[in-house]
């Protein structure tokens, strides 16, 4: 049987004994003994492979190995799955016709064989780019183009489907770094290689399919909407005692205060009417560097600010240089760019620019795909300063030449690891290389994430100038630790049941629950909707007008539970977001740190459940181990034990080994201090070595 053999999961689990309640003591013990024991093994536990243990968890990690315990006891239940209405959004399904039987009662085996059919599919369609892995970014308009430049990350992608995929997760490897080609968003279409299609063709390209027509609404105009914000939690405080890592030449000393950073009247004003009274550890670190004129790679924990971090340095400098006075002109030539992988992220990062500009001249745009191409132009040609783009639509519009590119001062990447891996990179590449867009020299670029594989700091050299500064905030891995992380061993055909506890727990406090395919967040959506808890879902084969509708009857509580794919694993900062449930563990470590870190935001504390298959989840183990514990959780015994099994000596892991959230890959390190204090800042000789 499969690791994701569906037809199976729908008989009835043999039950642990799991305790819905969140506190800590009652995890202790499950039925299989220490499936929900949250401390670390018994000295007994530990006996006759300590050593080897302590090995393990000194060093790095391992292949995997399936320790094989699935749930016991199945009984053959037929779940009553029909297709459910009211399921938080018009079209529940999008598009997808999920009238054709797949969730009719009786019909146990036809999903799911379809399911495993998409499956083959993506196994073929996969080959050659699975770095874009489960991605569902995005990616509508700008899949088709990679094979001019940069080479085609689709070349092996043909026919229909979805790109949904229900195949094991098992052979990732070391869970870090590389997505694996699992819950592809694969556009279906001719495999033409052009980025200009959606622009020339219509919003779908090449790619078959209706005209896209959706126009989303104008956000609120009124002053209180645009301020509108969220209170820091009670650890905002913690933030000072962060270690923070500079490295590179000459980095101007962190600031302290606001004040310090010397803005410009309206740009506090703005701060004051945001909230905003303390600057957070990258905002000290960032501001002054950018300020500076120098180009930056940062990376600090999730929700810790980092977008003000950018907005802020770049709105003063904008306001102290000016800025073309565009509205009129034909061409528009935005000063600043800002790239952002999904939809809702770069929405978000639009409504943050828009409130730091607010009563200047200074005009930020948004666009994005799933939207009327024509509604795109529309925005940018009523004068477009700072233009936040998905990378798809941004190429759309420059192949379009609705935007030159020869006054780009600043250009920002948002999650930055994402967008330079093999998913978005060769779009970032080609953004750079494109007539009008001044050298790296003539720019300054920015990038921001919480997790900076190494291999992607490297290729961020192209982007940066060779004395870029490396900012490391937090600790390793980024994971926060404001987040109560609770990884509980579940087989897959426990999962639904074990989440329906957990949520009639949780009661109506908000919750992401992420799977990893976009068929299951149908399929996990409506059957929580049947268990009559209130419900709606995201992910890519949502329109764009379903996506903003989910995530805005989320936002305001009218269905508390957002069962989403990796779309929403990044960057999204909602309110009161108390809970993140990993039905499906994602398949790399850094993937989770993201998801987790749509809790625990701002200081607030959050709890992420994880369920954890061995079947399927091993190779994260050890990674997740070494997560937990720099976070300061608690690590199960039993999740010590599978990382210890699947432990292959000499495995480095990862960057998670050091102490800081990311390591510069140039070495050099100018400054180990605590937020708020002043460094040394003494340049490195390591750091001679050039990107170019
Ligand atoms: N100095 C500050 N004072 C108060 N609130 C702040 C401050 N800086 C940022 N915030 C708020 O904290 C929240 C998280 O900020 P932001 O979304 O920029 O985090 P992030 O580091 O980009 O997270 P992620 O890694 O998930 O993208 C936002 O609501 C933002 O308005």
């Amino acid at each position: 049987m499969g690791d994701e053999d569906w037809e199976a999961e729908i008989v009835k689990p043999h039950m642990s004994s799991y305790v819905p309640v969140f506190e800590k003591d009652r995890y202790s013990s499950g039925a299989n003994g220490d499936t929900y024991n949250r401390t670390p093994a018994s000295s007994s536990e530990m006996d006759d492979g300590s050593s080897r243990r302590d090995h393990f968890m000194r060093s790095g990690f391992a292949s995997r190995r399936s320790l094989g315990n699935r749930d016991p006891g199945e009984s053959n239940k037929r779940e009553n799955i029909s297709t459910m209405g009211g399921f938080g959004v018009g079209k529940n399904f999008g598009n997808r016709g999920f009238s054709n039987s797949k969730f009719e009662e009786g019909d146990s085996s036809g999903f799911w064989r379809e399911s495993n059919s998409d499956c083959e599919d993506n196994q073929t369609r996969n080959r050659g780019f699975s770095k874009r892995g489960d991605s569902e970014y995005e990616q509508d308009e700008g899949t088709q183009r990679n094979g001019g430049l940069f080479g085609s990350r689709r070349s092996a992608l043909s026919g229909a489907g979805n790109g949904d995929t229900y195949q094991s997760r098992s052979g990732s490897g070391s869970g870090r770094g590389g997505y694996k080609g699992l819950n592809e968003e694969v556009i279906t279409g001719s495999g033409k290689n052009s980025w200009k299609s959606e622009a020339e063709g219509g919003e779908s390209g090449d790619i078959q399919g209706p005209k896209v027509t959706y126009i989303p609404p104008p956000p609120p105009e009124d002053e209180n909407s645009i301020f509108a914000h969220y209170q820091t939690g009670i650890n905002f405080d913690k933030y000072d005692t962060i270690l923070v890592e500079v490295s590179g030449h000459e980095a101007p000393p962190a600031i302290l205060t606001f004040e310090e950073a010397n803005l410009c009247q309206t740009l506090n004003s703005n701060i004051a009417k945001a909230g905003y009274t303390k600057l957070t550890p990258v905002q000290k670190y960032s501001i002054p560097i950018i300020l500076g004129g120098r180009d930056l790679m940062a990376c600090a924990q999730t929700g810790s600010g980092k977008t003000a971090a950018f907005l802020l340095p770049i709105l003063a400098h904008m306001m102290r240089d000016g800025i073309t006075a565009s509205r009129f002109k034909e061409l528009q030539e935005p000063e600043c760019i800002i790239v952002a992988p999904t939809r809702e992220l770069i929405n978000q990062i639009y409504l943050e620019a828009r409130k730091f500009s607010f009563g200047t001249c200074v005009r930020a745009v948004v666009i994005y795909g799933g939207t009327q191409f024509g509604h795109s132009i529309r925005q940018i040609v009523q004068g477009c300063n700072i233009l936040c783009a998905t990378p798809g639509r941004l190429m759309d519009i420059i192949g379009k030449e609705k935007i030159g590119l020869r006054q780009v001062k600043y250009l920002v990447l948002d999650e930055a690891d994402r967008m330079l891996d093999m998913g978005f990179g060769p779009e970032m590449k080609k953004l750079i290389s494109c007539p009008g867009m001044p050298s790296k020299e003539q720019r300054q670029t920015l990038m921001f994430s919480a997790t900076f594989p190494e291999e992607i700091q490297r290729l961020a050299g192209e982007f940066l100038k060779s004395n870029y500064l490396f900012v490391a905030v937090g600790q390793v891995g980024g994971a926060c630790r404001d987040v109560q992380q609770i990884v509980l061993q579940v087989g897959q055909y426990s999962k639904r049941e074990k989440l329906v506890e957990i949520l009639r727990n949780i009661g109506d406090e908000r919750t992401m629950v992420f799977v990893e395919t976009k068929k299951k967040a149908d399929f996990i959506a409506t059957f929580l909707c049947q268990e009559k808890i209130s419900t709606t879902s995201i992910h890519g084969d949502r329109e764009q007008r379903e996506r903003e509708q989910a995530l805005g009857d989320f936002r305001c509580g009218k269905c508390p539970v957002l069962v989403a794919t990796s779309v929403a694993a990044r960057g999204l900062d909602i309110e009161n977001v108390q809970h993140v449930i990993n039905f499906d563990l994602p398949s790399t470590i850094d993937e989770y740190v993201h998801r987790i870190g749509r809790t625990g935001r701002c200081g607030n504390t959050g709890r992420a459940i994880s369920f954890f298959d061995a079947e399927s989840d091993s190779h994260l183990a050890q990674p997740l181990v070494k997560v937990l514990s720099d976070a300061q959780q608690d690590v199960p015994a039993w999740l010590e034990e599978i990382a210890f099994s699947t432990y292959v000596p000499g495995f480095s892991g990862s960057t998670r080994g050091n102490v800081f959230a990311s390591v510069d890959t140039r070495k050099g390190k100018s400054s180990l201090n605590t937020a708020g204090f002043s460094s040394s800042q003494a340049p490195n000789p390591v750091d001679d070595e050039s990107w170019d």
